[in-house]
């Protein structure tokens, strides 16, 4: 059967343009290779600047990579335009409350979305967003509101909805949740595991916290000074490591405390 995602040989490498070393390659990602299966969630683990960022960055098509392909079931990613990329790929940053426009409303940053990249008839949009608040727990009175009228956990809310409204096959998430306090950061944990359910949407998402990523995924990949040292599925990783990073990481206090409802996904 295709997978849904295949990323076979991505690297990435940048160039310093400025400061003392101008000119100097600096190897941010090793070739790396990994697949997912349809519905299936992905954590990206590793210390600060392993290379996490920049490999989610590239499945969402934020940075294009030095090498390497990506396939979505079975197609070349930089085969696709990219209105098709982004109605199969989304992504939530890790600024992503900033990333709202404090000068319009919630319906309209959704309908936007839509206006780009379907041929709906405005009233056909407007249902549709209406629809995707409801999935994501907002009221259609929301549609209405400003960001700054919203919570901190509401406007998460309403970053996920822009990401899932053109209904994507993948959603990628880095460190999205790290500022929010932990009771919402559990509600939106919690949110994100019912639409994967719901809509069978795969998750990749950056993360520093064990606990989120045991309750969360089903697979893991451990990255370490730009090489991807470890994959494999959560329970496997978390059973028998291989390496004494992936034992550290899965097995730190370091993490957030959060009051999720269940313990490790089977
Ligand atoms: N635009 C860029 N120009 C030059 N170097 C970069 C750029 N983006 C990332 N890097 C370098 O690439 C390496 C990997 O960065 P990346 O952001 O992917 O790491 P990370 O694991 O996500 O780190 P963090 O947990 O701190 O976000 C780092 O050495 C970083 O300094």
């Amino acid at each position: 059967m295709t997978k849904l995602l295949e990323v076979r040989d991505i690297s990435k490498y940048y160039v310093h343009k400025t400061g003392w070393t101008p000119g100097k390659r600096i190897c941010a990602l090793e070739p790396v290779n990994f697949s997912l299966e349809r519905g299936e969630t992905l954590a990206i683990m590793g210390e600060t600047g392993s290379g996490k960022s920049t490999i989610a960055k590239i499945i969402a098509g934020a940075e294009r990579p030095t090498t390497g392909e990506l396939f979505l079931n079975g197609q070349a990613l930089s085969s696709m335009t990219d209105q098709q990329r982004c109605r199969y790929v989304r992504m939530i940053f890790q600024d992503s409350l900033r990333s709202l426009n404090p000068q319009i409303t919630v319906g309209q940053q959704l309908t936007e979305a839509l206006i780009f990249n379907t041929d709906w008839t405005p009233g056909q949009q407007k249902q549709h967003v209406y629809d995707t608040l409801h999935k994501v727990g907002l009221l259609p009175d929301h549609f209405g509101f400003y960001p700054h009228m919203l919570s901190s956990g509401q406007q998460q809310r309403v970053c996920i909805a822009r990401a899932i409204v053109l209904e994507p096959q993948i959603v990628v998430a880095d460190e999205a949740f790290v500022a929010l306090d932990p009771s919402i950061r559990a509600q939106i944990i919690n949110l994100i595991l019912d639409l994967q359910q719901d809509m069978g949407i795969s998750f990749i998402f950056v993360s520093h916290s064990a606990e989120i990523v045991k309750h969360l995924s089903d697979k893991i990949l451990i990255m370490h000074r730009g090489k991807m040292i470890e994959f494999g599925t959560t329970q496997a990783l978390i059973n028998h490591p291989e390496e004494q990073l992936t034992k550290t990481l899965l097995h730190s206090e370091h993490n957030y405390k959060v009051p999720l409802h269940t313990t490790i996904k089977e």
